[in-house]
């Protein structure tokens, strides 16, 4: 049987008043949450692009005919010069911003080579969970970042680091 968020996400692609009510394209979203002694990468967004300059999680837009999972490690490869292996689906969500919907898949990852570099930000950096809230994040990403805070206590974190 298909889940809520599979039957949610069917309907927006397909029921006419859900594709009128929406303004501009659905895009599909793969995000990496990448963990590491305790401490979760962010990168910045650029300037010139969609929501300049608030910091997100690494990751991007999916191509025609790639898989979420493809597309996450071909995103992370782009924008870390890094590689990473994807551990488990934690949390999908779609949002509506006023000229595009973003359907976000956001998995926790395990980093496996590469020295990252900012290839496709403005810089990255590893914060703690507990200050996730007080940086700028994109709208739609607020229900993920309360879900991570609560997750994440030190504890479990550095099992997982
Ligand atoms: N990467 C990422 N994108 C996010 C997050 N939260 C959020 O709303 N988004 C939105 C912003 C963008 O509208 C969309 C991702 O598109 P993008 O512009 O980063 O994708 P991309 O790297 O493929 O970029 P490009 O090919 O257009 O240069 O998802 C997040 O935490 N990480």
């Amino acid at each position: 049987m298909a889940s809520k968020f599979t039957s949610a996400i069917v309907r927006l692609f397909h029921d006419p008043a859900e594709r009128r009510r929406l303004q501009g394209p659905i895009i599909e979203v793969a995000i990496a949450i990448i963990v590491r002694d305790g401490e979760i990468l962010v990168t910045r967004r650029k300037e010139g692009v969609h929501l300049p300059g608030l910091w997100e999680f690494p990751g991007g837009k999916r191509d025609s005919g790639e898989t979420i999972r493809a597309c996450l490690l071909r995103e992370v490869k782009e924008e870390l010069g890094a590689t990473v292996e994807i551990e488990r689906l934690f949390w999908e969500r779609s949002h509506d911003y006023a000229d595009r919907t973003v359907i976000l898949h956001a998995y926790f990852c395990r980093l496996l080579s590469g020295d990252l570099m900012p290839l496709a930000s403005q810089e990255l950096k590893w914060i703690r969970p507990d200050s996730l809230l007080s940086l700028p994040f994109p709208e739609a990403n607020r229900p993920l970042l309360e879900k991570l805070a609560k997750e994440l206590s030190r504890d479990s974190l550095e099992k997982k680091g």
